[in-house]
């Protein structure tokens, strides 16, 4: 099964609310499809996320890295030197971890495919059903309080909080959350580097002593202040999450061996794929710590291999899969099953889609 073609093209989805973190404010996902076809007429099809304030990467910039750097080193190439093509993707660019993520989504199905295997299958076959939380954007208290209301009408079981935009106010969104659903739902909360170091510990003990009950704190400060991460670590207790701080492998032993934070959060958008995601789990497991999987703003597509990966490993216990749900259409024809929360992966060869409509492909 010989590379033949890759293509990449424009996915665009109305979101059913406005998605907003303390780094951005979005209401219509826009992304990058790549596809990829072979000489035995295989598709394989892959997402990039465009979030230029935690990748850098640009509509631009994902598909001129896709069509000029990546597609010329991976034409011809032979999926059963799939170790070789990883390494070519790791190797061809730095950096660009959207595109390498899109790429490497792509071939992974092919090569689901090329052995007649679903890929979560490939990765361990861990699990097949797979239950994700969901975001509450951060607005005003009540209207929090509401989404998150619904929420677990729908049935949610975990719910993962946007704050990080005025701390004061952090407060008081979650203890009026808090109060609007009770104590039975799960609450995570991400900052979404919205803090400095010492008001993360200010802020964080005084949710601890105010009893509300939650779970951890992802990426209360800075991506790039390992320093201060640490410091928020060391002094809370409340499980802290590297997020926009961990993307690749050497991140992630860099934070788990010296403590900087309690975890990880795994999203292929800061990895560059499942290759490199997989490695992050590894590292995670050998030093005895659970992993959490997310996401950026992708439609099934992306998603769809995220959630293999979460199907794949068992040391990952955590997730926050739900984009396709903030959307208000599913374009994607086959691929993993999304119910709200309860998320099923099909067994079919590679990721199982069936069809991509509303691309159009340049
Ligand atoms: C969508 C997912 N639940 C989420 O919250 N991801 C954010 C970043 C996504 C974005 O800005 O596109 C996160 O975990 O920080
Ligand atoms: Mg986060």
């Amino acid at each position: 099964m010989k590379i033949q073609d890759v293509q990449v093209g424009e996915i665009r989805i109305p979101l059913k609310k406005p998605f907003k973190t303390a780094l951005r404010e979005v209401s219509v996902l826009e992304n990058v499809v790549v596809k990829i076809t072979t000489d035995t007429g295989h598709i394989g099809y892959g997402e990039a996320a465009i979030t230029p304030v935690i990748t850098g990467d640009t509509m631009g910039s994902i598909k001129w890295g896709i069509l000029e750097h990546l597609s010329p080193k991976i034409v011809g190439q032979n999926l059963e030197n799939f170790e070789d093509l990883m390494y070519i993707l790791d190797t061809s660019l730095i950096k660009n971890t959207s595109p390498k993520a899109a790429v490497d989504m792509a071939l992974y199905d092919l090569f689901g495919q090329l052995h007649n295997i679903p890929v979560y299958k490939l990765l361990g076959g861990y699990r097949k059903n797979i239950t994700t939380d969901i975001t509450i954007s951060v607005n005003e208290p009540e209207e929090m309080a509401q989404d998150s209301i619904v929420a677990v009408e729908k049935g949610y079981e975990t719910l993962k909080i946007k704050v990080g935009k005025d701390w004061k106010k952090d407060l008081i969104r979650l203890q009026s959350i808090r109060d609007a659903i009770g104590y039975s739902v799960n609450i995570r909360v991400d900052a979404n580097q919205g803090w400095t170091p010492k008001e993360a510990v200010m802020i964080i003990r005084k949710i601890e002593d105010m009893g509300l009950d939650i779970e951890l704190i992802e990426q209360p400060v800075k991506a790039h202040d390992f320093e201060g991460l640490k410091f928020v670590t060391d002094n809370v207790y409340l499980p802290i999450i590297a997020d926009e701080s961990c993307f690749s492998p050497l991140d992630a032993v860099n934070i788990i061996h010296n403590r900087i934070a309690d975890g990880v959060n795994i999203k292929l958008m800061k990895t560059g794929g499942i290759h490199n995601a997989l490695k992050i789990a590894s590292i995670a497991e050998a030093h005895g710590i659970d992993c959490m999987i997310g996401c950026m703003m992708e439609s099934k597509l992306g998603l769809t291999a995220a959630c293999h990966v979460a199907g794949g490993k068992k040391i990952i216990t955590r997730f926050d899969l739900d984009s396709p749900n903030l959307c208000a259409e599913d374009p994607i024809k086959g691929g993993a099953n999304y119910d709200e929360f309860k998320i099923t992966l099909n067994d079919k060869p590679g990721f199982g889609f069936e069809n991509i409509d509303n691309v159009i492909y340049d």
